[in-house]
């Protein structure tokens, strides 16, 4: 079995979600420098699975990841990881909160945490990195006016304290994962179970179309969990969905909805059938 590639470097927030997915085969997780690295390894063959941050209850969607399952065809999603996501302020030993002038994360951070740092470090200056272990491994090197938001883990691992804790807007703060492999949507897993659809909907500019695929859904009585969309990046106005729904794809109620669909957008992709995270 080769790697299961995540955002690193370790310390990572995608690193706690890897470790959730990879149970006891640990040694095999892959720490990449981007979300595009992850992705493009898993394509090319040398990852087998790959993590990706898909939303977070207080931000919503990670729209980098959703571009990249757009742009990735080979991929699909094969399971989903959710992760409680508690930020803390960390420094170098002895740094007061009032000696920061620069905090460094990754963007998600630094806006799910808007309301402390506009509070409490009104005059800091705010840069981002490529992701939250990034900026807590480069502390050690940098003054004492610089802190970086991050997990517990990356401030063990780097030597650093926590000046502030649990400094996230939102208390019950937690992000949704996707892994991504190569198999075919459907064929991860087969055993009946509490299931999940991702699909990539490229839909027309026209009146109506968003509402008469959302018919097709209700009428068969299926729940959609997620939606949203991104620019399709052919032309101006024209849209595609991403969207998640409670089934399986051997539901038949599913099949109907999704050959109705089929009959009105421009392009349909199932990127993946999965067992829903049980927590
Ligand atoms: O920087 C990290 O630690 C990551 O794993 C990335 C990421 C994200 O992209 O949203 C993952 C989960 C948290 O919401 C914060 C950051």
């Amino acid at each position: 079995m080769k790697g299961i590639g995540y955002l690193g470097p370790e310390g990572t927030y995608s690193e706690k979600a890897a470790l959730l997915y990879a149970g006891d085969r640990k040694d095999l997780l892959a720490p990449c420098s981007t979300l595009e690295a992850v992705c493009q390894a898993v394509v090319q063959g040398t990852l087998n699975a790959g993590v990706l941050p898909l939303e977070n209850s207080c931000e919503g969607t990670v729209v980098r990841t959703l571009d990249l399952l757009v742009r990735n065809e080979a991929l699909s999603i094969t399971g989903e990881i959710i992760v409680p996501v508690q930020h803390h302020l960390l420094a170098r030993p002895e740094t007061t909160l009032d000696q920061i002038g620069l905090v460094l994360s990754h963007p998600q951070p630094l806006a799910q945490c808007s309301e402390f740092l506009s509070q409490q470090l009104p005059g800091a200056k705010l840069q981002e990195m490529v992701s939250t272990a990034a900026a807590a491994r480069v502390i050690r090197e940098c003054g004492l006016g610089v802190a970086a938001i991050g997990n517990a883990e990356a401030g063990i691992r780097y030597n650093l304290v926590k000046v502030c804790e649990n400094i996230q807007n939102m208390k019950n703060n937690y992000t949704r994962f996707v892994v991504v492999g190569r198999e075919k949507p459907g064929e991860a897993e087969k055993k009946p179970a509490e299931y999940k659809i991702s699909l990539l909907l490229h839909i027309h500019d026209r009146q109506g179309a968003l509402y008469n695929i959302l018919k097709e859904f209700a009428r068969e009585g299926i729940n959609l969990t997620k939606i949203e969309s991104r620019p399709a990046k052919t032309r101006l106005g024209e849209y595609i969905f991403f969207i998640d729904l409670d089934g399986h794809l051997e539901n038949p109620a599913v099949y109907r909805a999704l050959r109705e669909v089929d009959k009105q957008i421009i392009a349909l992709r199932i990127l993946g059938c999965y067992r829903k995270f049980k927590h």
